[in-house]
């Protein structure tokens, strides 16, 4: 009787682990075993889930082998993902392909399957498909290549991901919405801005230095390891309005490559929420706080602090600077405090009409490396424009252009726009374009000399500034910043003689923001 309860259990038992592992998947092990053991090959699987992880590897994998599947796989799948231009060419299901590695030839196979109902999944939700690939590589060459073999395939798998992405740009506007919900605080689209150092109009010299600093910085990696700094770089582009500064954010993002997160500072609600978006933001991007003046209240403390002992108005209510959501101290921080160093290769590009009203402190040298002005149009940079408008590179008025471009302070948009619209298309001749701006230029010569006082902007700030005695200004925001601003109201053709001491405004902004500090 006993014996036939324990016959009874031992059935029980059977019957269950067959449940979880049938008998033919047993066999099949101990066939597929046999078959290992005296083929000349060895297999790695290379999954796309392992446990609840994704595999970073099958991810290089695909990518690597995207770039040689069109050209030799016999089945691949085609697919030009939402939003994008690109196709995408992956291994189709079972799809194998032949590379080659050091004179070792392997195999890849790709295989899809549906798991079977009968598996228990031990690790929770998992996806319907089990995807993985197949590398087949003989016994023989397995020891000697391998390693290298996975190494070059990620390495390669960086470099064309990093090739074939297209740019994306982010924003956080409306991200509490989405941040909730998604837990995404970024949004996209692809980036397209078709603004390239080419087109920009700037002068020559500037571009080049530019260029060289960007070129440098990106092949830094090294250099910012061994000298213990973090690898990101601070660029602050100011000017007048229309002087082309969101066209060079877009010209750098062009030239990079990186990514753009184009920081909407209003729509940040505090210090904390600020430091989560840098945390979210990718390696290699360019993180973007335009007009940051208009942002929030990041003047000048010192001269916040004197307006507020000084002025005759009533004071104003205690807790008005807690009402900016971010404060002066958090940007600093999400510049070069400790969570700044969460990620490697960025770039943190401010733009601002008025670079007197921010804190001194905003403009140190390792905050913003790099101050760029961006002036009124420039003959050289007028050349750029009626090469790209007018496809001329020289013309018989070009000497009239050159005599009054500097005291006509005309900046590129408003150039530009002349040269759009005037263009002949039809006929291709550029003399009525280049009237008509010779004439708007003698007209804007003639204006009331408020630009030249430093009313560069808007009409209303610049006169502010300019209305404070020079001695007032240095007292309070340093010697550097007043002349800083008295730059800014110099005419452009005098910034031009200024700028042939050798000195770039870079170097100049490093000197006196050392002063400053
Ligand atoms: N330096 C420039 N080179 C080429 N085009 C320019 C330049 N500056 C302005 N433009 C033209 O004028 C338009 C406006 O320029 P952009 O938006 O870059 O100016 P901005 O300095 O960012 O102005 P704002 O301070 O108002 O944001 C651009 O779309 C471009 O066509
Ligand atoms: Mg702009």
């Amino acid at each position: 009787m006993d014996l036939w309860t324990s016959f009874g259990s031992l059935l029980g038992l059977f019957a269950f682990i067959q449940t979880i592992m049938p008998v033919e998947y047993a066999l099949g092990r101990l066939g597929s075993s046999l078959f290992d053991y005296l083929s000349w090959y060895n297999y790695f699987e290379v999954h796309e889930i392992v446990g609840i992880n994704s595999n970073d590897l099958y991810s290089w994998v695909q990518i690597y082998l995207s770039s040689t599947a069109f050209t030799s796989a016999q089945r691949a799948t085609l697919c030009i993902p939402k939003n994008s231009k690109k196709t995408n060419y992956t291994l189709a299901n079972s799809g194998k392909v032949c590379d080659k590695f050091k004179g070792a030839n392997v195999w890849w196979q790709h295989i899809s399957d549906e798991y079977r109902q009968s598996q228990i999944s031990f690790w929770g939700e998992r996806p319907d498909e089990k995807r993985y690939y197949t590398l087949q590589i003989s016994k023989r060459d397995r020891d000697r290549v391998l390693q290298d073999y996975i190494d070059h395939i990620t390495t390669q798998a960086k470099k064309l991901e990093f090739l074939n992405k297209e740019k994306q740009l982010y924003t956080n506007s409306r991200s509490q919405h989405n941040y909730e919900f998604n837990r995404k605080p970024w949004e996209s689209v692809p980036f397209e801005h078709p603004s390239t150092f080419d087109t920009l109009a700037l002068d020559t010299a500037k571009k080049q230095e530019i260029l060289n600093d960007l070129q440098e910085f990106m092949r830094g990696k090294e250099f910012y390891h061994r000298v213990g700094r973090s690898w990101k770089r601070g660029y602050l582009l100011y000017g007048p309005p229309g002087t082309g500064k969101s066209s060079m954010i877009a010209a750098i993002a062009n030239f990079t490559g990186y990514d753009v997160y184009d920081l909407e500072l209003t729509e940040v609600k505090s210090n904390a929420e600020l430091r989560k978006l840098l945390i979210h933001t990718t390696n290699k991007s360019i993180i973007v706080i335009e007009d940051i003046d208009c942002s929030v209240n990041l003047s000048d403390r010192a001269k916040r602090k004197k307006e507020k002992t000084t002025s005759e108005m009533p004071a104003k209510p205690k807790g008005e600077d807690e009402e900016s959501r971010v404060t002066l101290s958090g940007l600093l921080n999400f510049t070069d405090g400790l969570w700044s160093c969460c990620g490697s290769e960025r770039i943190i590009i401010f733009t601002t009409n008025h670079i007197d009203k921010l804190d001194p402190a905003l403009l140190r040298s390792g905050r913003m490396d790099m101050h760029i002005f961006m002036s009124y149009c420039t003959f050289p940079a007028f050349k750029i424009l009626a090469q790209n408008y007018l496809l001329i590179s020289d013309h018989e008025l070009f000497p009239q252009i050159e005599a009054i471009i500097d005291t006509a302070m005309m900046t590129p948009a408003d150039v530009s726009e002349i040269l759009i619209k005037k263009r002949d298309s039809v006929t291709e001749d550029p003399t009525e374009a280049l009237e008509v701006l010779i004439e708007a230029l003698k007209a804007a010569k003639d204006k009331p000399k408020a630009k030249e006082q430093g009313d560069f902007a808007d009409g209303s700030e610049g006169v502010e500034a300019t209305d404070m005695p020079q001695d007032e200004i240095k007292e309070e925001v340093g010697n550097s910043l007043a002349d800083k601003r008295s730059a800014k109201q110099q005419t452009t053709s005098e910034r031009i003689e200024k700028s042939s001491d050798g000195k770039s405004d870079c170097e100049r902004g490093a000197a006196s923001n050392q002063g400053e500090e």
